[in-house]
């Protein structure tokens, strides 16, 4: 992905990692220094651009990624550079990897409830033309290494199909937690629960400030197992719940089916009864005759009786013999 400003200065390493003050990274000594406030403009460019290719890659009605957004959110973005490019150009990027702390609710084997705060995979993506060589393994295993967390520790904010044959591939991720929300967690989750810097160390954590992180202890905290559903959604929000609101039609067109409908391309011998693995629209539209059976629930509605005028299901003597 190429820029019309020298992305290769601008970045001096391979991989950069830009939290939320989007800060540009020192430059290497001889280079000219243009304007500092120029600097942050070309980054947020690089952030915003790679933000709406990954929302394309990924199917999504709006980018999750933007300079708007990494300014808004403690997220921490690491972006990978083409070094092979120098000579044709001004560099390029080959895709960026998104993380960051979230409280979650996520039910263990037993179904219980638990309140953790991972480490989330939020947005993933590498360039079209550079998929399958290798990249998003080497950005993935700089981040493993930047935040010390193991990869059965994170927490996967609705993995694509790709991201979910990547896991298994290269991290052995196969069996996953069944879970309520859109994320996915794997088998091993529970077992040594990453602990979350605190405040001050997640402030400096990317500042190259040398503080150490306290060895992790296991903090998955219980919380009474029958809690209401409506206290546990906001904790648990996906980065991608906003699209939602863009997406949603109006009730009774945006009632979620009470079964649960298998995915096209159910993942790999997954578990995860409840999760959206798939893209696309995050809830699936009513079958015409659900539709039919909710608009009889009203019948005085005149669009109800020239719905049910027009119902396969039979002439009004027989519905009327039927009720
Ligand atoms: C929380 C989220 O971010 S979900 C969104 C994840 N992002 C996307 O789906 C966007 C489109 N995809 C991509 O950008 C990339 O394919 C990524 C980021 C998922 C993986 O990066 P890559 O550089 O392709 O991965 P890398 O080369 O290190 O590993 C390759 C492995 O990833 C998986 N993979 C990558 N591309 C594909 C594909 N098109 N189909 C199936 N599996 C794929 C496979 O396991 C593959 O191994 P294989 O080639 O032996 O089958």
């Amino acid at each position: 992905m190429e820029f019309p400003f020298d992305v290769d200065v601008l970045l001096p390493e391979r991989i950069t990692v830009l939290d939320q003050h989007l800060r540009p990274p020192a430059r290497r000594p001889g280079t000219t220094t243009p304007a500092r406030v120029d600097l942050q403009q070309q980054i947020m460019t690089i952030v915003d651009e790679l933000g709406k290719a990954s929302a394309k890659a990924q199917h999504l009605p709006a980018p999750i990624t933007s300079a708007s957004r990494m300014q808004s959110n403690r997220h921490v973005m690491y972006v990978l550079k083409d070094t092979s490019a120098r000579p044709a150009g001004k560099g390029a990027i080959i895709g960026f990897l998104k993380v960051g702390y979230k409280k979650l609710f996520v039910l263990d084997d037993r179904e219980a409830h638990n309140e953790v705060e991972p480490l989330c995979i939020l947005d993933f993506y590498i360039h079209e033309s550079l998929q399958r060589h290798g990249h998003g393994q080497e950005l993935f295993q700089y981040m493993l290494q930047k935040e010390r967390v193991e990869p059965h520790q994170l927490a996967i904010d609705r993995p694509s199909q790709k991201l979910l044959k990547f896991l298994n591939k290269h991290y052995n991720l196969e069996t996953t937690v069944p879970q309520v929300n859109n994320f996915v967690i794997f088998e091993g989750f529970f077992a040594h629960q990453h602990r979350p810097p605190a405040p001050s160390l997640r402030a400096t954590r990317h500042t190259g400030a040398a503080v150490i992180d306290p060895a992790p202890s296991a903090p998955v905290r219980k919380l009474p197992p029958k809690r209401a559903e409506g206290d546990i959604k906001p904790y648990s929000s996906s980065d991608r719940e906003f699209l939602k609101v863009a997406m949603e039609p109006p009730w009774p067109l945006n009632r979620a089916p009470r079964r649960a409908t298998p995915p096209v391309h159910p993942p790999p011998r997954s578990s995860s009864l409840g999760n959206s693995p798939e893209r696309g629209p995050l809830r699936p539209f009513v079958p015409e005759q659900e539709l039919l059976r909710s608009l009889r629930l009203c019948p005085p509605h005149s669009t109800a009786r020239l719905l049910l005028s027009t119902d396969p299901g039979g002439s009004p003597t027989q519905r009327r013999r039927t009720r």
